[in-house]
């Protein structure tokens, strides 16, 4: 008898196959995970959650947390607690929070004062967490930045963080298969940085949607595990799921060492090894996308919107509307010239700066900072800048950069050295942009406000970010004379280091949010079993008025701004939706042309955009709880970024996809004229205010059954707790590596206790060895 025929396979199709717990007969598929990371901005809410239905962490050894969006990156010289170290309140409570949620749930935690405390993505790979084959999640899209490990890896919602925490599994999806490949060797001056916004300008941000992302070919093959994570890391900027690079040995010389990898040479280490060379797509696997790449067409790039996919060459000029074909291009072109206060025509060499940002998630690994340090050797920053800052990723990557004198060169030429975090990538911190001021940034959003309300960001590599830094322009690395070391005049700099409240837009916006009433109660009962499924509100028709939207890639940055992330609420944050669209700058004075200020629109249920990727960007739940605050519980849209439709219908909310663009427009058109539509979930259709039916949607058959029943998903899936240990025992068996052992932080009374070397644990708690070193 011959053998089952095996179809082929894709990287993602593997990693995915060895994780699933149940697959149900519509697609929906339970996920195990095997890593995840938590930081303090996506967690109030969900520990809440859990102690709220008296549920614990599944997997203390599989579970990592770190501060890092909100600390300040001034010196921790005098650090003696966070309470004390953290002047802004919300920020402060933010932190502490995650503090009193780590000890009581006995997880482990690098805080402030701990070395090896950083940028959650930065950190997971360099202790050895991120392995290849694994599944990894965080409440934070740039997750995708752990697939250069050949890891499956994506940013989930706060209250997927919860289910990932209770049951250590997601619900989940199949998504598509995409290859993007790139050959051939880079020229000089082109980094992986601009490989991926080259990428990113080629098939737009919404080009990867609903598809898992494989980049290979002979150049990507080429890069080092830093730069292949630069790459994974802005997948999610091209709307994709996830980005992966298949495993190879510079992914194993990364690994080795690492103190959570499998020891050297050891058994395990050997078994891994052999499984994850195995971790690859098959030659004549099936790909739903192909995009092919020719390095040779990759010049330095930088951004000049306010999108990633605004990007040209660095010897190009701003665009205008003229260069696009289609309207809602050429008026997303308008926009982003009148935001961004540029000229069509105007050479991007010519665009003179304020700031320079080197750091972020993307590009605050200790290769970066050398490859801007080269750059910048022997030389100072420009005169006109205001302030150019160097903040490594993580407390390990400027130790090492200190260690190699690279903070030296910094300083030298007039850079801030500062302490690990996020930073000016988001600015949840002091370090922001005033209104108005335009920075080179080696971060990867460029949307607006991101860096600051009215700050103006231009994305690029490390290298191009130095020589911009050098020349006080955006400049082309290619021209800078080599490293010299005369000295040369010191530049005057005027640091403002406070200008932080600036762009908070009103303090009575943000109290009303922090002093909103406390969340609702669970439905769950304190006596209910940890197993039942708690109810949330049901929606099955829903029927009102719908504002319409023509505006494409609205991202989560713009539903709800960084400013009102720091609650540790779900409910108030309704005043703060489109909080930069809806108020003039700076005030809570409405801007009487924004849709949701005008009549009827000020009592929306729905939202109809016929622009696409609605959500797109960061993974705030934030952004469907605003939505939901302010009364809309249902969005229309062609598309949207993956993570905010799932964060939707955590919230009882529906997100309906309309591809026809004709049903589209006549559902726009109704709302255009003020009037009310009807949208009938158990029927799936869209009716007008007389009952004729506009058209009918699609949507998953398990979501529909949890919204019109109302049902949570984690009481659901702890029902399922029999398949999920069966999966954690052939783990333990077949990846016995992934049993993590290594960080059990034991709390003492008081601030949370991290100890330099854990005692290796299991995940019951009981002893299994010596401490570590590291
Ligand atoms: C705060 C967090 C939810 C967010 C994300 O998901 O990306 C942040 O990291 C960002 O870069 O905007
Ligand atoms: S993108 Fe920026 S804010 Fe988000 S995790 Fe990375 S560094 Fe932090």
């Amino acid at each position: 008898m011959p053998g089952a025929v095996v179809p082929p396979k894709t990287l993602y199709d593997r990693v995915l196959g060895d994780h699933i717990v149940d697959e149900r007969d519509d697609g929906t598929i339970l996920l195990y995970i095997d890593r995840h990371l938590v930081h303090e901005v996506t967690s109030p809410q969900a520990f809440e959650g859990l102690r709220n239905a008296s549920r614990k962490v599944r997997r203390l050894d599989c579970t990592l947390a770190t501060v890092d969006h909100n600390i300040p990156t001034s010196s921790r010289k005098d650090l003696t607690t966070t309470e004390k170290f953290i002047d802004e309140a919300d920020s402060r409570t933010q932190c502490m929070t995650l503090e009193e949620n780590v000890k009581a749930f006995d997880l482990t935690y690098f805080g402030l004062g701990d070395k090896r405390q950083g940028i959650v993505h930065i950190i997971g790979p360099e202790q050895g967490f991120t392995l290849p084959g694994t599944t990894v999640v965080c409440g934070d899209s740039h997750t995708s930045t752990h697939g250069a490990f050949g890891a499956l890896a994506f940013g989930i919602g706060t209250s997927e963080v919860e289910h990932v925490l209770a049951t250590q599994t997601i619900i989940t999806q199949r998504s598509k298969n995409m290859k993007v490949q790139v050959d051939g060797e880079l020229a000089p001056g082109v980094s992986s940085k601009d490989i991926i916004l080259h990428v990113i300008g080629q098939i737009g941000t919404a080009g990867g949607t609903g598809a898992v992302i494989e980049f290979c070919g002979s150049a990507i093959r080429g890069l080092s595990m830093e730069a292949r994570m630069s790459i994974c890391n802005m997948s999610i900027e091209a709307g994709a799921r996830a980005g992966m690079i298949a495993p190879d040995q510079t992914t194993f010389d990364y690994l080795k060492g690492r103190p959570l990898a499998p020891k050297e040479d050891s058994t395990e280490w050997k078994k891994a090894i052999s499984y994850w060379s195995t971790l690859r797509s098959d030659p004549d696997a099936k790909w739903d996308h192909e995009v092919y790449i020719d390095s040779k067409d990759i010049a330095p790039t930088v951004s000049w919107g306010t999108s990633p996919q605004d990007v040209v060459p660095i010897t190009g000029v701003v665009p205008g509307p003229d260069d696009f074909q289609d309207e809602v291009k050429k008026e997303g072109c308008r926009r982003a010239l009148k935001y961004m206060g540029l000229t069509a025509g105007t050479p991007m060499q010519d665009i003179q700066l304020d700031k320079i940002f080197i750091g972020s998630c993307t590009n605050a690994r200790i290769e970066d900072l050398r490859a801007a340090a080269r750059i910048v050797q022997g030389k100072k920053i420009a005169p006109n800048l205001k302030r150019a800052m160097i903040v490594p990723g993580s407390g390990l990557v400027k130790r090492q950069a200190e260690a190699e004198g690279l903070d030296k060169i910094f300083s030298d030429a007039g850079f801030e050295w500062r302490e690990a975090g996020c930073s000016m990538c988001l600015g949840m911190n002091p370090d922001i942009l005033s209104p108005g001021e335009r920075c080179a940034s080696t971060s990867n959003r460029n949307f607006e406000g991101r860096q600051g309300a009215g700050g103006r960001t231009h994305l690029m590599s490390p290298v191009m970010a130095a020589a911009a830094a050098i020349v006080g322009n955006l400049a082309d690395v290619r021209k800078l004379a080599p490293p010299s070391s005369s000295s040369q005049p010191k530049a005057s700099l005027n640091i403002e280091v406070d200008a932080h409240m600036e762009e908070m837009g009103s303090d009575e916006d943000l109290d009303r949010i922090i002093d909103a009433p406390a969340d609702p109660a669970p439905q769950t009962s304190g006596s209910a079993p940890a197993s039942a499924p708690s109810a949330m509100p049901k929606f099955e028709t829903l029927r009102g008025i719908a504002a319409p939207f023509d505006v494409a890639n609205i991202d989560t940055d713009a539903i709800i701004p960084k400013q009102f992330l720091k609650t540790i609420k779900r409910s108030g944050l309704g005043t703060a939706l489109f909080h930069a669209w809806r108020y003039h700058p700076g005030s809570t004075l409405e801007n009487p042309e924004f849709i949701l200020n005008t009549s009827p629109y000020r009592s929306s249920k729905i939202l109809v955009c016929t622009g696409p990727n609605f959500g797109c960007g960061s993974s705030r739940e934030h952004a469907p709880w605003a939505l939901l605050d302010f009364g809309i519980k249902c969005i229309i849209a062609p598309s949207f970024g993956d993570i905010f439709f799932n964060n939707t219908f955590k919230n009882g909310m529906l997100p309906i996809r309309i591809t026809d663009s004709a049903a589209l427009e006549r559902i726009a058109a109704d709302a255009k004229q003020g009037k009310e539509i009807e949208v009938d979930l158990p029927n799936q259709v869209v009716r007008d205010a007389e009952g004729k039916t506009l058209c009918a949607f699609e949507v998953e058959q398990f979501r529909k059954h949890c919204l019109v029943n109302g049902l949570d998903d984690i009481g659901l899936t702890m029902a399922s707790v029999d398949k999920i240990e069966l999966h954690e025992a052939r783990r333990s068996r077949e990846w016995p590596w992934l049993d993590g052992s290594g960080y059990l932080a034991r709390h003492g009374k008081g601030p949370v206790e991290v100890r330099a070397a854990p005692v290796p644990r299991t995940n019951r708690g009981e002893v299994v060895g010596e401490p570590l070193e590291w």
